[in-house]
């Protein structure tokens, strides 16, 4: 790779910003207002672990406020800092207004390496975290309502959910402070798998479209597509598992922090995972080259990218390696502002973190909804749902015998159909539902405007004006 300095995160992001702004036609000053971050509080504080007391550095930025509540993750990892943080919160604030989930944009982290620490100190650090943001109405049901991001899960959630109650006793929102929640803590099916599952419906969508699809100079469907994917995390794996088993796709390569594998003829992601939770990283794993220079085969020639790791991992020092022909960003910032523009000039087209990762955000408006109505999705409508579904089955059965066709509904699908009413069927569909409307709102402006040339611009476009729109009504 070679040595070029390029600006950091949140530079990065403010480039792509102002290169759609470029193409919109803004009131004086307003560009300027969205693009701003508005808060980042910085907080210092001690725990007592094995003997002494150790200091944790913390960030919680707002970007905007156009919507409240802000939304976005909490990222625990060694490299956390203010820069960075604050390009996420500015993510937070575009991508949500992309796929009109009604938040402003919000991003936190903590600078700590959770693998160093036993869960009873995780738990005691998180917990003070989340005290101490907490007595500042950065996390609250109607202010600011966190998430899981790189390093944090569930249990994180729930850790966070549990303080906040703790501290807001007669709050009977409590729940709704936070979401990514384990299911009986108040969170919702389908949302550790939401954000993977995103970009399994983000690509689905992009192949619904062969001028688009053309354009990567693809064709056909998902269907043996080769896929190289870096980081088998929750975000990394749920896409690989899902393409790999429900569309036919080929993971050809995996990468990690220790190194890469690879097989031309595939791998399985659950069994990469059991391999990494037992041997601590993918060396040694049977049945596929093992590369120690991981970010090398990043290079490999395959027909779809899938960096869901860290960001700026394509950057102006490998840009022109790059032989993939569609890159989806599943991580937030993966491509350079300087690569982005190297891959553009190439043909490489690239689907935006801002609308490829919505989908845990997606599903975490409706976990938050769900908090807040207290009642399980589904519930009120339950028997009306299996009834209607009930008179399609029986409507599929009768048209087939009365056509002669001779083909009768498998008690499977009956099943899975009669299923159709439950939260997760109801959570998927929503999910697929918005990322097929924001992928068509943006590629339409992709597909119809020569000045605009690709789809991280379009997706830019079609976010401020949704802010920008939101900021007239207010009067500002
Ligand atoms: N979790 C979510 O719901 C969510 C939502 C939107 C965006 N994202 C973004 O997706 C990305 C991944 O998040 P996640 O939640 O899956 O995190 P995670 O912690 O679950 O997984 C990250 C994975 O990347 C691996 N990794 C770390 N450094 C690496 C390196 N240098 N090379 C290769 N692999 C490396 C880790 O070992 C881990 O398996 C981040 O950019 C995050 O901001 C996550």
């Amino acid at each position: 790779m070679l040595d070029i300095k390029e600006p950091g995160f949140r530079e990065n992001v403010d480039l792509m910003f102002r290169r759609a702004v470029a193409h919109m036609d803004l009131p004086p000053g307003l560009a300027e207002k969205i693009q701003i971050c508005n808060s980042t509080y910085t907080v210092r504080f001690g725990v007592r672990l094995r003997g002494r007391i150790e200091t944790f550095v913390g960030y919680r930025s707002v970007h905007s406020e156009h919507m409240e509540p802000v939304k976005g993750g909490i990222r625990f990892a060694p490299e956390v800092n203010q820069n960075e943080v604050e390009a996420l919160a500015a993510l937070m604030t575009y991508k949500c207004a992309l796929v009109e989930t009604p938040f402003g944009g919000s991003k936190g982290g903590l600078c700590i390496d959770p693998r160093k620490y036993e869960e009873h100190e995780l738990e005691q650090i998180t917990r003070r975290f989340a005290y101490e943001l907490a007595k500042r109405d950065l996390i609250h049901p109607a202010q600011n309502v966190p998430a899981p991001d790189m390093g944090t899960g569930e249990r994180e959630m729930a850790w966070i959910a549990d303080q906040y109650t703790r501290m807001n006793t007669t709050d009977i929102n409590a729940r709704a402070c936070v979401t990514g929640k384990p299911l009986n803590a108040g969170g919702i099916k389908g949302r550790v798998e939401a954000t993977g599952r995103g970009v399994q419906f983000a690509l689905r969508e992009f192949f619904r479209h062969p001028e688009d699809v053309a354009k990567a100079q693809l064709t056909g469907t998902l269907a043996g597509k080769r896929i190289i994917v870096q980081g088998l995390g929750n975000v990394g794996y749920h896409a690989a598992k899902f393409l790999r088993e429900e569309d036919d796709s080929r993971v050809i390569a995996i990468i990690e922090r220790d190194g890469a594998l690879m097989n031309d003829e595939g791998m399985d992601p659950d069994a990469v995972r059991d391999w990494i939770a037992e041997h601590g990283g993918v060396s040694g794993f049977p049945d596929a080259t093992f590369v120690e220079d991981g970010a090398r085969v990043l290079e490999q020639e395959c027909d779809i990218l899938i960096p869901a790791a860290l960001e700026g991992v394509i950057n102006m020092g490998n840009a022109n390696a790059i032989r993939a022909h569609l890159i989806i960003e599943a991580a937030n910032g993966p491509v350079t502002a300087g690569a982005d523009e190297i891959l553009r000039e190439r043909g490489v087209v690239i689907i935006p973190d801002l609308y490829a990762n919505a989908g845990g955000v997606t599903v975490s408006y409706f976990e938050w909804v769900k908090n807040l109505s207290h009642i399980r999705f589904g519930r009120m409508q339950r028997r009306n749902e299996e009834a209607h579904a009930m008179l399609l089955v029986k409507e599929l059965e009768r048209l087939s015998a009365d056509r002669e066709l001779g083909w009768e509904l498998s008690p499977d699908f009956k099943r899975r159909y009669l299923q159709g009413a439950d939260e997760l069927a109801l959570v998927r569909s929503g999910l697929d539902d918005t990322m097929r409307t924001a992928y068509q709102s943006f590629a339409e402006v992709w597909r119809s405007r020569k000045d605009v040339q690709d789809l991280r611009t379009a997706a830019f476009v079609v976010a401020i004006e949704k802010v920008a729109a939101s900021y007239r009504a207010k009067g500002l």
